[in-house]
């Protein structure tokens, strides 16, 4: 297992190009936050949109439209029960889940939808949905987000076993889609087809709920600008920049809100881009 390092900032954030527009940035769809769970995708969203993707949509209960609108005015927002699969389409980068409770039909529909091209992020109640169901992964650039248990439900590899690589290994070469997983934890590892990555930074600052919601925002966010170097490299800068941005809040504060880290992303990501 390698260390994940600074470096990876260098290597995937890059100087914007003078005649960029948003459409150089990506189009991310955020589709998840059931009425229960309506923060779940302003968290995916206010990552998304702070860490620089350049049109963010997200499709959701209607019930919550206002509170996405008075967060975050910048995203655009669908009412998730309509026909998804044009919508789904005409984006760059999926990130279903985040909050979506007990809606099959949705996930069902999104896996259906989506071509080889996009990149699909894979998050929450998705993944649990998935192992309930036994369904499919989606045939696209495919990355999941699991924490330990959702990880267990969705590969069977217990949560004393995932100490050991070579289960979660095996257990992604099982998938009929090749994933990259970001398996979290206190020192999440992260599993490409290449290497497997461990962050080394991070603390329990960050134990709150809303968390994971963020970083599933970010990794979208990086999806959608640096996908064309390397999609595993923008995921691990993702991960790294989460728990960086934590760390450093961390020095004067007792915990770190998942909304303050989407805040300081913009500032954060400036010192590195070259
Ligand atoms: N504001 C919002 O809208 C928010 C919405 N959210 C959305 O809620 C949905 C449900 O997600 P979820 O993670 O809360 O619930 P679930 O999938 O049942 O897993 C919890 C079970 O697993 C166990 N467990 C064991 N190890 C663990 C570990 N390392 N990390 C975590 N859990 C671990 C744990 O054990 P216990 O705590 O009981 O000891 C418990 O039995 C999902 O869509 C998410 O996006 C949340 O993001 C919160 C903010
Ligand atoms: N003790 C800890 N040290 C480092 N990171 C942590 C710690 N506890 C939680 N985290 C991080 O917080 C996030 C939790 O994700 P998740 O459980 O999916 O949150 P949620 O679904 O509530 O948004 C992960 O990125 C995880 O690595
Ligand atoms: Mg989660």
């Amino acid at each position: 297992m390698k260390p994940l390092t600074e470096n990876i900032l260098t290597k995937v954030i890059k100087k914007r190009p003078t005649h960029a527009y948003k459409g150089t940035f990506g189009r991310v769809l955020i589709i998840g936050g059931t009425l229960q769970y309506g923060g779940a995708v302003i968290m995916n969203a206010l990552a998304a949109v702070n860490a620089g993707a350049g049109l963010v949509t997200v499709a959701t209960d209607p019930a919550n439209f206002t509170a996405i609108h008075s967060q975050l005015p910048e995203a655009m927002v669908v009412d998730f029960n309509s026909d998804l699969i044009e919508l789904v389409q005409h984006h760059d980068v999926i990130l279903i889940g985040s909050g979506l409770g007990d809606r099959l039909d949705i996930l069902k529909e999104t896996f259906a939808a989506v071509y080889p091209k996009q990149v699909v992020i894979v998050d929450g109640s998705a993944l649990t949905l998935v192992a309930e169901h036994h369904l499919d992964w989606p045939k696209s650039q495919l990355v999941i987000t699991p924490h330990q248990m959702e990880w267990q439900r969705v590969s069977g590899v217990s949560i004393a076993q995932q100490a050991f690589e070579a289960f979660n290994v095996l257990a992604c070469a099982n998938f009929n889609v090749r994933p990259i997983l970001v398996l979290k934890q206190f020192h999440t590892q992260i599993y490409t087809p290449n290497d497997i990555y461990e962050l080394n930074i991070g603390g329990p600052h960050q134990a709150m709920g809303g968390m994971g919601d963020t970083l599933a925002g970010i990794i979208a966010g990086f999806a959608a600008q640096f996908f064309l170097a390397s999609l595993s490299d923008a995921v691990l800068a993702a991960v790294y920049t989460h728990s960086a941005i934590a760390d450093e809040l961390a020095q004067t504060q007792y915990i770190t809100r998942p909304t303050e880290i989407s805040q300081q992303l913009p500032r954060f990501m400036k010192k590195y881009a070259n």
